[in-house]
């Protein structure tokens, strides 16, 4: 492993982060920034549990929670859905903020250069322009590219026969595979209901001689998830079948032509899959005719699901083999369900992605990646 030059000064960076963004500017991206003060209520909910903890959030007697922002894409989204009706490209570059709990080694202030294309293409399209266009900067570099779709994983669960409420925690726990893992391993009836489980859902009344209420939730909160409960117990186990091919699915990693290939066999089994396994296919197509290898490029099913919440296709990143601690040097994603929930009904296919221009300066100096 090659020694790497230590994290370069503040105005390489900067100088760094200039020539990114004058790239993405040449692609045809406006400029744009953001403040770094950010309204934490409703914003922090957009990123999921990861990031929540992750933020640093203060309050402002008049404006009320702040937070220092922990990416661009959510106000360069907010801003888009709330001034643009026009189909738009953007970049932007500038610092975010992420608490680092166990790794101290780990920034907790970082340059971010971005490239988003809002509307601007059809998806298999844009997710290509973004990815080839990351690829094309970072190629001196020699990094490994890792790609992905949640989009994929979205539509196996919702193809489950399950009640909805149990597909809702699943998607819900996407996010946390461990936890998803545990999750299937109940409602397919593999684990056991957890012994003070069982004994909750037997008593009669569950509140009869419970002690005084001293937590946060009330009496109505307590019955209604003991309701709960008792639906999810009576609700019929995931199928034996359904949990093979769930598995079969997550492992799923192999270049894109075979990757395809498995996930049309498991699309057999579950139809559910078809329009999202169509979609990887399209974007394939799209990746290729932009010059992308494909034949070596790739595909992961379970990738992205440690990444941003907000993400529902395409996923990707490129990674230093060479410097396996570092972070990704750029990653980005499909993010349409973001634009509805920030579009106050109005809804636009986009897809984004980031580079870390003090990566890039520092890989760049040690001569390779
Ligand atoms: N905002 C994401 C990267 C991204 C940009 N566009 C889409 N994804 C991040 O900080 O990880």
């Amino acid at each position: 492993m090659m020694d790497l030059p230590d994290q370069p000064g503040r105005a390489a960076i900067r100088a760094e982060a200039a020539r990114l963004r004058a790239v993405f500017e040449a692609a045809g991206a406006e400029v744009v920034e953001t403040a770094i003060l950010q309204p934490a209520d409703v914003l922090l909910d957009l990123y999921g549990e990861d990031i929540r903890a992750r933020a640093y959030v203060t309050s402002d007697p008049l404006k009320g929670e702040q937070m220092l922002r922990p990416d661009f894409t959510v106000p360069v989204v907010q801003m888009h859905m709330e001034s643009a009706a026009e189909p738009a490209r953007y970049t932007y570059a500038g610092e975010v903020f992420r608490r680092q709990e166990d790794d101290p080694r780990r920034a907790n202030e970082y340059f971010q250069v971005g490239y988003e294309v809002m509307g601007a293409a059809a998806p298999p399209e844009a997710d290509a322009e973004v990815f080839a266009l990351i690829h094309g900067i970072l190629a001196p570099l020699g990094l490994a590219p890792a790609t992905g779709d949640i989009g994929i994983l979205m539509a196996a669960i919702d193809g489950l026969g399950t009640t909805e409420a149990r597909k809702a925690a699943l998607r819900r726990h996407v996010w946390r595979p461990r936890r998803f893992r545990a999750l299937i391993e109940r409602f397919s009836g593999r684990a056991p209901v957890p012994a003070s489980r069982a004994a909750l859902l037997a008593a009669a009344d569950p509140m009869a001689d419970a002690h005084p209420l001293i937590g946060l939730r009330g009496e109505a909160e307590i019955s209604a998830r003991i309701a709960a409960l008792r639906a999810d117990a009576e609700a019929a186990p995931i199928s034996e079948g359904e949990v093979e091919l769930l598995s079969a699915l997550l492992a799923v990693r192999e270049t894109c032509p075979n990757a395809l290939a498995r996930l049309r066999d498991i699309a057999v089994d579950m139809p559910a899959l078809r329009g999202a396994v169509d979609a990887v296919s399209a974007r394939m197509d799209a990746l290729d005719a932009r010059g992308i290898d494909v034949g070596t490029l790739p595909f992961e099913a379970s990738y992205g699901r440690a990444q941003m919440e907000y993400y529902d296709g395409f996923v990707f990143g490129f990674t230093s083999e060479a410097h396996p601690d570092l972070p990704p040097v750029a990653s980005g994603g499909r993010y349409d369900a973001l634009t509805r929930r920030l579009g106050a009904g109005r809804e636009i296919p986009a897809v984004g992605g980031v580079i870390r221009p003090g990566l890039v300066a520092r890989l760049s100096a040690g001569g390779a990646a």
